[in-house]
């Protein structure tokens, strides 16, 4: 028997990034929206724990214990006494290190898709629990739509939003590390007083809205120019999206996924191809969010 579960890809909408705590994470006000990118999880009962993956970047992922998705069928395997005995194959969309919580999404969906294959009847906290364990971003894999990110970003308040906003995403052609681009964003601060991070007003209710013209007006990451300063070409990628006419351009999460805000489909089409044509990216897709979190299908 194999059950597969569907996630979403994330863009942060908000980052505020306040001061370096004790434990070294950073305390956020982190406003997610799950947009139409995903990666499919299947588990299927087997001998021992296997991962395998397929997708352009496949190569990238690496299939041992350290994979997200191990990680969260041996939790989860831990919690209820039993063996983790599960295959696990994920088909890969979303980059791999391109700042839309691609692992976090194997993470959520090998999570629930163990959950039901060994028909555990873990609650939804537990589940939540086990994913913010796995990593800041795993909870809002598992809840997707919009929320607002508190602590590190893994206490989640879910938002209400009024309509779909449409997303050019350009895919760069390297990788960026979470944890590299967070040590920038403190050196980038030092000697500064970093304030308490807070979710803007405005942006809460452009999302409440649906209004692309205010979430454009009111769009922000305070790691951008972290990313910026360890990936100088994406300087390029945002200035030719805003050419071709992008309400707003944008570095998604700790990147170097860069992300464009259209009015509707029809000039995300226009956005998308003048970014292929610009040769300042790897690969350009469109997505719509919000999207539901991880869902069996
Ligand atoms: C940049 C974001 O993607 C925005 O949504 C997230 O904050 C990162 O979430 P993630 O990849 O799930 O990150 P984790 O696996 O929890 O942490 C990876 C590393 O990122 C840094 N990190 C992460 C989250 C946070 N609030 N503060 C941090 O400083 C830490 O160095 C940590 O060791
Ligand atoms: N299932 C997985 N898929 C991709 N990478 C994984 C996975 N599990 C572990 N990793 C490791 O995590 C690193 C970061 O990959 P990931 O694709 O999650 O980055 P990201 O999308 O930038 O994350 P985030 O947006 O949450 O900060 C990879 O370089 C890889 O070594």
């Amino acid at each position: 028997m194999s059950v597969t579960v569907r996630v979403p890809a994330k863009v942060n909408v908000q980052l505020a990034v306040g001061a370096a705590r004790p434990d070294g994470y950073h305390d956020l006000a982190n406003v997610f929206l799950a947009v139409g990118l995903h990666d499919e999880v299947t588990a299927t009962a087997a001998d021992e724990l296997r991962v395998t993956c397929a997708g352009p970047d496949a190569g990238q992922v690496p299939l041992d214990r350290t994979n997200l998705a191990a990680r969260a069928a041996l939790l989860l395997a831990e919690r209820y006494g039993r063996d983790a005995d599960v295959h696990l194959h994920i088909a890969k969309d979303i980059p791999v290190a391109g700042g839309m919580a691609g692992g976090s999404a194997d993470g959520a969906g090998a999570l629930l898709a163990c959950d039901t294959l060994w028909g555990t009847g873990a609650s939804r906290e537990e589940l939540l629990d086990i994913c913010a364990e796995l990593g800041s971003d795993v909870p809002f894999s598992l809840v997707g739509g919009a929320a607002l990110g508190t602590g590190r970003g893994e206490r989640l308040t879910e938002l209400e939003v009024g309509g779909a906003f449409h997303w050019v995403f350009a895919m760069a052609a390297r990788g960026l590390s979470t944890p590299a681009v967070f040590r920038e964003f403190d050196r980038l601060g030092q000697g500064r007083r970093i304030p308490e991070p807070v979710a803007s007003r405005e942006l809460l209710d452009a999302l409440a809205k649906g209004d692309a013209d205010a979430l454009a007006a009111t769009v922000s990451n305070d790691l951008q120019p972290a990313a910026l300063s360890l990936f100088p070409e994406l300087a390029d990628t945002l200035a030719a999206g805003r050419a071709a006419g992008a309400l707003a351009s944008l570095v998604s999460g700790s990147g170097p996924t860069t992300a464009f805000l259209a009015r509707d489909a029809e000039e995300a089409e226009g956005i998308a191809g003048a970014l292929r044509a610009s040769g300042t990216c790897r690969d350009v897709r469109m997505a719509s969010g919000p999207v539901p979190g991880a869902t069996v299908v």
